[in-house]
């Protein structure tokens, strides 16, 4: 199995203002949202935010109260998910304990009266794809939590879908194993030439994976469009926290992000330095609330004068030429060029 028949990409998803209520209170609130072909989109947001509720809608496990989802050109607001080409990718203990790997990753044929020598056939593809095949006689309590989580993988791949669903894949997994998932589900996704669509409250996971991060806030779409795009030009105070590694800085007529990694510090006596070819920084005296060594270099988070939190990640050589420790006054500064405007104050 690779990308269509013609080579072509499949899965475009168009929502037109779609909206979902349960008894009267608005889980998604008019959302426009338009996947293209082959893509690997993640929704992403806080507990609460519609993003469980839309890929339901997606999947036909939920009806929209209003609007309409187009896949690949077709109305299918109101078919069933068994005539949507979509498939949803369950967590790995919804495997059935009591069948092979080959009959659990074979059994949607199965139910759709596929004979047995060709939906096992085809179970063997899958294994292939998702590089099990040597386990496809074994039972799912006789497999690693990883082993578990690629099986799911290809039962939910064995109907050929134009679109994956996928709710939280990773969160079931050790730390180390959600990065080889999420490099495995990359590489399938382009392998397959179809869209999956991915929902996590990660911000790393939705970084990392991404050709396009929809990010949710209250049931709407607070911001869409590239990882990169959110990461360099968060649109609201709300997306630039929810992404992290950046301050938000309230000044007073206007709300501006900047990068935790374009943030300097320097000690309060040492200020004059900045002179020094910076002219024109933007600078902001705080207090040292608390220091952490993070791998690449330390993260110093301070309070200004205001009450309000700020972090600088600085390089160790950075941070030891600094010469800062915790209660210690400091100023926080930064270039003009790297504070993006906010729409919406700091809020
Ligand atoms: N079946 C339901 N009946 C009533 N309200 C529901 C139902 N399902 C979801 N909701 C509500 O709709 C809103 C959105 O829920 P949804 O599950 O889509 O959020 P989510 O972003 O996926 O959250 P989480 O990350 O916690 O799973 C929430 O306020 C939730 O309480």
């Amino acid at each position: 199995m690779a990308l269509g028949e013609d080579g072509e990409a499949r899965g475009k998803v168009e929502f037109v203002r779609v909206s979902k209520a349960y008894d009267g209170a608005i889980a998604v609130h008019d959302v426009d949202l338009r996947i293209p072909a082959g893509c690997y989109c993640c929704l992403l947001g806080p507990s609460g935010c519609g993003k469980s509720t839309s890929l339901r809608m997606l999947a036909g496990h939920e009806i929209a109260t209003s609007g309409d989802i187009l896949l690949d050109d077709r109305n299918v607001t109101l078919l069933p998910p068994a005539r949507r080409s979509t498939s949803m990718m369950f967590q790995s203990y919804a495997l059935f304990p009591h069948l092979t790997v080959a009959e659990n990753v074979a059994f949607a044929l199965r139910m759709r009266g596929v004979g047995k020598a060709e939906r096992l056939g085809r179970a063997r593809e899958m294994l292939k794809l998702v590089d099990l095949s040597a386990l496809s006689e074994r039972r799912p309590a006789q497999l690693s939590g990883g082993q578990q989580q690629r099986v799911a993988l290809a039962r939910a791949l064995i109907t050929s879908p134009s679109v994956l669903l996928l709710d939280e894949p990773l969160s079931a997994l050790d730390p180390f194993l959600r990065l080889r998932v999420r490099a495995e589900l990359k590489r399938l996704q382009k392998a397959l030439g179809i869209s999956f669509v991915h929902v996590t409250h990660s911000q790393d996971e939705a970084l990392a994976l991404s050709d396009l991060v929809v990010l949710m806030n209250a049931g709407r779409i607070e911001q869409q469009g590239t990882a990169e795009d959110l990461f360099s030009r968060p649109r609201t105070a709300f997306v630039a926290r929810f992404i992290g590694a950046h301050n938000v800085i309230d000044l007073g007529d206007r709300a501006v992000a900047v990068r935790t990694d374009r943030t300097a510090v320097l000690p309060a006596s040492g200020v004059s330095r900045f002179a020094d070819g910076d002219v024109g920084r933007m600078a902001r005296p705080a207090v040292v609330r608390a220091v952490e060594y993070a791998g690449t270099g330390f993260a110093v988070h301070l309070v200004d004068e205001g009450g309000a939190e700020l972090s600088a990640l600085m390089s160790e050589g950075d941070f030891h030429r600094a010469a800062i420790g915790e209660g210690e006054s400091v100023v926080a500064s930064w270039a003009p060029a790297d504070a993006h405007a906010l729409e919406g104050g700091a809020i």
